[in-house]
């Protein structure tokens, strides 16, 4: 037997390699699988050039095998195998991939490429096992070899014999710590999901022995018997033709890889052959996820590179306002980094970001166009991060966004986009007019819409909390600016004031400002006012539906609407008021408080003092 020490460098660079390079020990099986599935694919790359070799796909697989009571695991291939030459020098030398070799000296480039690069992978075997041993009969020779490593001291290589070539791997698997449980890596149930989740599309079956509780032969008694199944899918569905799938493959696809326990409501397959070559499947949710609108809520589309995953949730590939898609993106020109779960190159990644959310806008518009009653469904859902993403960035994502906005219209008394809504502009209407408020209800009987439903306009009716806050970074809609009803000037024909009122309120109007004590900023004479005798109005970039919404946020809280008292002008309240300010101090003050309660009531603020409010009514009874 010959002992040999790896060297120098390479010493370091396993120390380096067991202790840092990957953040899951469990990375290690997908390392070996890949090994194996590479060892195979050049049997059949040989075969291609090579008329004397057959490659009957079926002779070809990767075996996984465990012995609980010894601790071993084994990863067997019926691929190339390696000679004592290739050993020494794949195996004996770290960070030289054999693999990489043969895909250069065999020009390698079409579809099915190799995974291997960097000549690490197969030492995060270290990361789980004492030992590891290495059996391989290379193809068209008799010889075998045993290659055996306890780490970074040296390995050791002799002849030995071997039924068949290829390449069977055997771990020892380490002793349970406190932090490790190792035994995971020895249990069928947790291997068969660490191939599912790395491995799964592998394209050469992935055998292993699982447990089946079977009934037995001739009674009725049962049993659990082992039998040897091929655990992978090994064709990805996204690299099937699209007119082959059904909707039910779609939808198993969705269900299996746990993107939601829903039904997808929408779901779009790309193959895209740009300068970046990637297949991607991607899902809308029919349902919120539960965590969605909360911290813990992770966005990111699952990456794969030539069917091995790379990582569960690559966040760059999709933009905040379309976290909710969920999917997959499969690349064979990624630039990976060493340890696979970064890439090296953001340029490949942004490239794709920037496809995949082009994709997306165009299903979303599309959905909308021709299937409405979907597209309600999903904004009802999605609708509010939609609008989030407008908000965020000071609205830099308008232009992408705002056609797939909808917004509770007062006269279609129904959802409408913002082009429905300016397609129906009347003549001479200035504004896209909005009212804020907790539901369309309420909102319908605010005393500021009235006017502006007399003259016949719109409103869109406003009730998640971010909307007011989109539509003040959006400002206009193709050049048509959104004016709130409670704002001062709203570009129609106001209400008429009969002469000298607005000369004869002044005084009345300051004294009930010095009453209110700084509650409001201003008391005017109201002129957007009909039917209701008081309202509030607001000045400058806080609405009052803003104050509402920054109150609930801890840094939020001090942050108040300008409020304005209107009176209108032209209800006997205004009479009975300018009365009492004559000739009723106490009266005076009374009504001053009731009617400020009164307009707070109405725009769903709470009353600052209830009991006063009470005692207050309880005196005019
Ligand atoms: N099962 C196997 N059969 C044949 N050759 C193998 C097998 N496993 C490893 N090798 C050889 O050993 C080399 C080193 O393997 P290792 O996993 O360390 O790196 P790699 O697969 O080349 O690259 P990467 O680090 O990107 O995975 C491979 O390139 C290959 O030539």
């Amino acid at each position: 037997m010959e002992k040999k020490e790896f060297q120098a460098e390479s010493k370091q660079l396993l120390d380096l390699m067991i202790n840092s390079i990957y953040t899951h020990k469990e990375i290690f099986l997908r390392e070996l699988i890949s090994n194996a599935s590479d060892a195979i694919d050049k049997i059949y790359y040989k075969a291609i050039t090579d008329k004397s070799i057959s490659f009957n796909k079926d002779d070809y697989y990767i075996q996984i095998s465990f012995d609980k009571e010894n601790r071993t695991l084994s990863v067997k291939d019926t691929g190339i195998g390696m000679t004592k030459e290739e050993l020494e020098n794949n195996l004996g030398v770290i960070a030289r991939s054999g693999s990489l070799q043969f895909k250069k000296e065999n020009e390698i480039k079409d579809g099915y490429d190799i995974i291997g690069q960097f000549g690490v992978g197969f030492y995060s075997s270290f990361m789980v096992a004492d030992k590891v041993t290495v059996i391989t009969r290379p193809f068209g020779s008799d010889k075998a070899w045993e290659w055996e490593s306890e780490g970074i001291e040296g390995y050791t290589i002799e002849e030995t014999t071997k039924d068949e070539y290829g390449t069977e791997v055997i771990l020892k698997i380490k002793e349970n710590t406190e932090d490790e449980n190792y035994d995971d890596y020895l249990d069928e149930y947790n291997l068969m999901n660490l191939v599912k989740k790395y491995s799964d599309f592998i394209r050469y079956p992935i055998k292993m022995e699982v447990s089946e509780y079977k009934k037995k032969e001739d009674s009725d008694e049962y049993e659990t018997v082992k039998v040897e199944k091929t655990i992978n899918s090994m064709v990805p569905i996204w690299r099937r033709n699209k007119n082959e799938l059904t909707d039910e493959d779609y939808i198993n696809f969705y269900q299996e890889k746990r993107f939601g326990f829903d039904k997808p409501l929408k779901w779009i397959h790309l193959s895209i052959d740009g300068a970046v070559r990637y297949n991607a499947i991607l899902y809308i949710p029919s349902t919120v996820p539960y965590d969605y609108y909360s911290r813990e809520y992770e966005k990111g589309l699952e990456l794969y590179s030539s069917g091995v995953m790379i990582m569960e949730k690559c966040k760059e590939l999709l933009p905040d306002y379309f976290s909710f898609v969920k999917g997959v993106v499969d690349s064979e020109d990624l630039s990976l980094n060493i340890s696979r779960e970064m890439l090296q190159h953001d340029r490949q990644l942004r490239l794709m970001a920037k496809k995949i959310e082009e994709k997306i806008r165009e299903e979303l518009l599309n959905m909308l166009k021709e299937d409405r009653e979907k597209y309600e469904e999903f904004f009802k859902n999605f609708g509010k991060q939609l609008k989030y993403g407008i908000y965020q960035e000071f609205g830099m994502n308008k232009d992408k966004l705002e056609d797939l906005l909808l917004f509770y219209s007062s006269s279609e008394k129904k959802l409408v986009t913002l082009d429905e809504y300016t397609s129906r502009i009347k003549e001479g209407q200035e504004y896209i007019y909005y009212a804020s408020g907790d539901n369309y209800d309420l909102i319908d009987k605010l005393p500021q819409t009235e006017i502006i439903k007399d003259n016949g306009y719109e409103i869109l009716y406003l009730i998640d909390e971010v909307d007011e806050f989109a539509l003040k970074v959006m400002r206009d809609y193709k050049g048509k600016e959104f004016k709130s009803v409670s704002s001062e000037d709203l570009g129609i024909e106001e209400e008429k004031v009969e002469e000298g009122k607005e000369t004869e309120s002044k005084e009345i109007f300051e004294k009930m400002k010095e009453l209110l004590q700084g509650k409001v900023s201003k008391v005017r004479l109201s002129k957007r006012l009909k039917n209701h005798p008081v309202c509030l109005a607001s000045e400058g970039e806080i609405s009052i539906e803003m104050e509402k919404v920054l109150k609930q946020m801890p840094e939020g809280s001090m942050i108040k609407a300008e409020k304005i008292l209107e009176i209108n002008p032209n209800h006997q309240i205004y009479e009975k008021l300018k009365n009492a300010y004559e000739h009723d101090e106490e009266k005076f003050k009374l009504y001053t408080n009731l009617l400020y309660d009164q307009a707070r009531l109405i725009e769903g603020l709470p009353i600052e003092d209830p009991i006063e409010f009470a005692n207050n009514i309880s005196k005019l009874m």
